[in-house]
């Protein structure tokens, strides 16, 4: 749905254009999402009497945060408590890693089988942004963002990426904090202030609330305008080709 907000975003008051992947560029964040249901839904089968996963447990404790941090928000909805574990163990494994990593396989062969196209819009964005000479920068919490991007034949659109690799070897803070935005825009060299943050997840949102951003984008996919209103986005569209 057309947001009267969106009227008012003006390129030529920013500088850079710091993209959440999953829901933002690519249509991947439903992908991940099926992934989520289907291990949770599998794993609630050995825990009876617990209220069933659902699509809102998705959006509240799982969606725009690290792997590993989903799985532990959402047991800890349901009062389950897991060891850690490590990302190497085995995803048959009773670990909050292994949990993890079950989903992993589950996207791991949609992504295999399927392949991924960006949403049109996005890259019609991502072209007017480039001809503006605004600069563009990823930043995922995804591991897979760079397998995605590839996917998508988008490798080369974004100057600099920061994804779930990245954060996890340098020790940079995932979403909700703003550290991984943050991280982008000095690597841009811009400032945050002319930097606007593009995202469709809560976490997203709130992460690009917690920083001085010039602008936040909320991206409706599914979240809901009001939720990502209400956690911080400034502005939200349903589709990157409103902000053209
Ligand atoms: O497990 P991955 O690929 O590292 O992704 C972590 C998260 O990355 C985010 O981009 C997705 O919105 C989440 O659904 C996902 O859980």
């Amino acid at each position: 749905m057309w947001d009267a907000y969106a009227e008012r975003v003006d390129w030529n008051d920013y500088d850079a254009a710091l993209f959440d992947l999953d829901g933002v560029i690519t249509p991947t964040a439903e992908v991940h999402q099926r992934a989520w249901a289907r291990m949770f839904t599998d794993f609630l089968q050995g825990h009876p009497g617990v209220a069933p996963y659902t699509d809102d447990d998705y959006f509240a404790y799982v969606d725009g945060k690290p792997r590993y941090e989903g799985v532990a928000s959402f047991l800890a909805s349901r009062g389950i408590s897991l060891p850690q574990g490590d990302p190497s163990d085995d995803p048959a494994a009773e670990t909050v890693c292994a949990l993890g990593n079950r989903k992993n396989d589950y996207f791991s062969d949609v992504l295999r089988t399927d392949g991924v196209e960006a949403y049109p819009g996005s890259v019609r964005l991502l072209d007017d942004l480039e001809a503006r000479g605004v600069k563009s920068a990823l930043v995922s919490s995804s591991r897979n963002a760079r397998l995605v991007l590839e996917a998508a034949g988008l490798s080369d659109r974004f100057e600099v990426i920061i994804d779930g690799e990245v954060a996890a070897a340098e020790g940079i803070p995932g979403k909700p904090q703003p550290d991984t935005f943050e991280a982008a825009a000095e690597r841009l060299g811009v400032p945050t202030t002319r930097s606007v943050v593009l995202e469709d997840a809560v976490s997203g949102v709130q992460a690009g609330a917690a920083g001085d951003f010039g602008l936040v984008i909320g991206v409706d996919r599914g979240a809901g305008a009001d939720v990502l209103r209400e956690h911080g986005a400034d502005v939200v569209v349903s589709d990157l080709a409103e902000l053209l």
